[in-house]
């Protein structure tokens, strides 16, 4: 539905360049929501304004529904814009409008007929919840139901694609929550493809069957979310699941597991502790609902070097579970966007709900913190103390290996 093909923007002023797109190739496919998560000046916003060409690229191609929007001019430029509505992160509302009035400007825009357009405005005010604040004016209703109105009023051209500029990031978390859950209805309801932006790990975690990491311009990693959780390295999966400080103590072996789907149903760290007769330490991990497939990270301790766990290691990858094995570096690295998890203040969130094992049964949307254990059979539900007789240092991947 949206083919983005070596894309390029640069911004020229006051003898200054800023490359704020530095070729990026992007695959939206039709009915899919799709999350570029990035840190502020990554290049997001140019990106989505590029789509619908707000900004007018320098180099490359935007490609939509079948359509080469560069190679279209007056009219049919029009017809394709209004294919592709836009959401806002400050809503952009007109003050002087009511609710109902908000919604029509675009219809008036496009000459809709007046009763046609007062048919129009009660559907889709209907479709977002506010049929009742209809007569209502922006300034009495909230941030929440303002984001509605700027979704009504995008939807007014019946757009088959929808950009998202950080819609939800005015929003407090419960009215992040159900802006999503409106975001993820109208997309299965209508079928509607949406491009969001937004530097907030748990909008991709919530509604994104795809995503991408943005960085200085480009795109870093993409694919569908869980098969970027599962890729050791993975940014978005560090995100996502960020693991405490990880410490490697001479003589053992430190690990990161990740798990989607069918594999948390096997307990594989006692069968691994059963097989080998093993002390395995869980230091960390979580487990969460991500596009309705339990995913998590592990890490886990084994005694004896790497090179005494080959083994092990073999046997969990054939449990069909991705590993990487870590080692000392100097640094770790930054993912630069809000982890899932943490405030608007970027402050941690409250503390999961501790509960047992990841091959335990568990409730869609839940988080589970996996506390330290040091026994044949793992234990879990506390929460990972320090680990005594380690010595701090961060680690990086030496061996990867996706499913
Ligand atoms: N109109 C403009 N003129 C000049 N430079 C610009 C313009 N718009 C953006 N930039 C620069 O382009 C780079 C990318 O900005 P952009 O707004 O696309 O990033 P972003 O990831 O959306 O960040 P944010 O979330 O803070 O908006 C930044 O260095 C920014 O300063």
């Amino acid at each position: 539905m949206i083919q983005i093909e070596k894309l390029r923007k640069v911004y020229r002023g006051r003898g200054r360049e800023v490359t704020a797109v530095d070729g990026v190739d992007l695959t939206v496919a039709e009915g899919e929501v799709f999350g570029v998560l990035g840190r502020s000046g990554a290049g997001k916003s140019t990106l989505l304004r590029c789509v619908n060409l707000l900004e007018r690229p320098d180099e490359g191609r935007v490609v939509i529904d079948g359509r080469d929007l560069l190679a279209l001019r007056g009219g049919a430029l029009r017809r394709a814009r209004q294919g592709i509505g836009m959401i806002h992160q400050h809503f952009g509302l007109l003050g002087s409008r009511t609710v109902a009035g908000n919604v029509a400007f675009p219809l008036e825009v496009m000459g809709v007929p007046r009763a046609e357009r007062a048919r129009r405005v009660a559907e889709l005010l209907d479709l977002v919840g506010l049929a009742e604040h209809a007569k209502a004016y922006p300034a009495r209703i909230s941030g929440g139901q303002k984001q509605r109105v700027g979704i009504a009023r995008a939807l007014a051209g019946r757009p088959k694609v929808l950009l998202s500029d950080e819609a939800t990031s005015a929003l407090d978390p419960e009215t992040t929550a159900s802006i999503l859950e409106l975001l993820r209805d109208l997309n299965r309801r209508l079928g509607l493809t949406i491009l969001l932006i937004t530097h907030e790990m748990d909008v991709v975690k919530s509604i994104c069957d795809s995503a991408a990491v943005m960085r200085d311009g480009r795109l870093t990693e993409q694919g569908p979310v869980t098969g970027l959780l599962a890729r050791p390295g993975s940014e978005l999966a560090g995100g996502l699941f960020p693991l405490p400080p990880a410490e490697i103590r001479d003589g053992y072996t430190l690990v990161e597991v990740t798990f989607v789907g069918g594999a948390t149903d096997e307990p594989f760290v006692s069968a691994l502790a059963r097989k080998y007769s093993l002390d395995v330490n869980i230091l960390g991990g979580a487990v969460e609902t991500v596009g309705g497939e339990r995913v998590g990270r592990l890490q886990l301790e084994l005694p004896g070097d790497p090179s005494l766990n080959a083994a092990q290691i073999a046997f969990l990858r054939e449990a069909g579970l991705a590993v990487t094995v870590k080692t000392p570096t100097p640094e770790t690295p930054d993912p630069g966007v809000r982890p899932a998890g943490t405030s608007a203040a970027g402050t941690p969130a409250a503390e999961p709900p501790a509960s047992g094992m990841p091959s335990a049964g568990r409730h869609a949307g839940e988080t589970s913190a996996v506390g330290t254990s040091s026994a044949g059979t793992p234990t879990a539900g506390t929460p990972a103390p320090e680990t005594p007789a380690s010595r701090t240092g961060a680690v990086h991947d030496v061996q990867e290996d996706a499913r």
